[in-house]
């Protein structure tokens, strides 16, 4: 077997990075190399009772090969221009980044190899293409995003539910950013031929929720999708890592890997 691949997590304390250290504790591909984190539980083992690496966030003097981002913009801006500069390759599933993160991860694909995904779960990569097919087959019909999320989560609509309405502007051939609304209150008139609305919803531990509604005249179709374990995000996350390490600098995504994994898409 060849030798582990030397890993960053990034976000090492929260939701996501949690469940992607208790995934990596037993996988044999990976040598952890640090556990970033920005404040909470500095110096703590990241495995209880383990005398082992503690949450840091220094990053280490031998750069890690590959790094896995689930921090928040301003974690993911911080760990891109450290990733970039020492050529280490990094898989992010931040949402929430405004148009000049955005630019600077696609800047920083030209000397690193980079994958970026909304959504990490096999689930919703299969949605998106089946809401391009009915976006495509049902242009007149009205179409709506709905997604709901646990109570701690900052950013909205969440970045699956942009990446879904993207993938049914694709499907008619439009720009999302001609057509998207993204709030409705008060007196707003009839709905515009051929925009794509999003609706949100907070509470709870939800993890993660989309509907797709295509509604025609006197019938609808719902394309749903529910995540109920982040383990699902981590997992897919950790598939990208290992696919990702090693491959030349470009900005890749979740479909590149699974139609080199997979074949081509169905
Ligand atoms: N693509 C996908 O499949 C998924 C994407 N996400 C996205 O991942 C991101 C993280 O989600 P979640 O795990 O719920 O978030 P949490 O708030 O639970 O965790 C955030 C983590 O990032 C760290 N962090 C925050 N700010 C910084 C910073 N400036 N520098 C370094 N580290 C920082 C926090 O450290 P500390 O605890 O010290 O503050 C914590 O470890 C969100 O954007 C979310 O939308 C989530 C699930 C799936
Ligand atoms: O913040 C979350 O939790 C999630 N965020 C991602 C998003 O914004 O789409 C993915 C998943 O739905 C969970």
């Amino acid at each position: 077997m060849s030798r582990p691949l030397r890993l960053a997590v990034i976000g090492a304390t929260g939701r996501m990075g949690r469940a992607l250290l208790d995934l990596l504790k037993d996988d044999a591909r990976f040598e952890l190399a640090v556990a970033l984190a920005a404040s909470s539980r500095l110096g703590e083992p990241v495995y209880a009772g383990e005398d082992g690496l503690r949450f840091t966030r220094e990053w280490p003097a031998a750069a890690p090969e590959v790094a896995i981002d689930f921090s928040g913009p301003a974690g993911l801006g911080a760990a891109l221009a450290h990733c970039r500069a020492h050529r280490i390759a990094l898989v992010t599933g931040t949402t929430g980044l405004d148009q000049a993160l955005q630019q600077q991860l696609d800047e920083a694909a030209r000397d690193i190899p980079l994958l970026r995904a909304a959504n990490f779960s096999l689930g919703v990569a299969v949605l998106r293409r089946l809401v391009r097919q009915a976006a495509a087959a049902l242009p007149d019909w009205d179409l709506d995003i709905l997604e709901a999320h646990h109570n701690r989560k900052v950013d909205a609509p969440s970045g699956t539910a942009l990446a879904l309405g993207e993938a049914a502007a694709a499907g008619r051939g439009v720009s999302l950013a001609d057509g998207a609304v993204y709030a409705r209150e008060g007196t707003t008139g009839p709905r515009q031929h051929g925009s794509i609305g999003f609706a949100v919803v907070r509470g709870g531990d939800i993890v993660g929720e989309h509907e797709v509604w295509v509604i025609g005249p006197g019938e609808r179709v719902e394309l749903n999708h529910r995540a109920t374990d982040r383990s699902i995000f981590a997992r897919g996350a950790i598939e990208a890592a290992h696919w990702l390490a090693g491959r030349a600098p470009g900005a890749y995504d979740l479909d590149a890997m699974l139609a080199d994994r997979l074949g081509s898409p169905t």
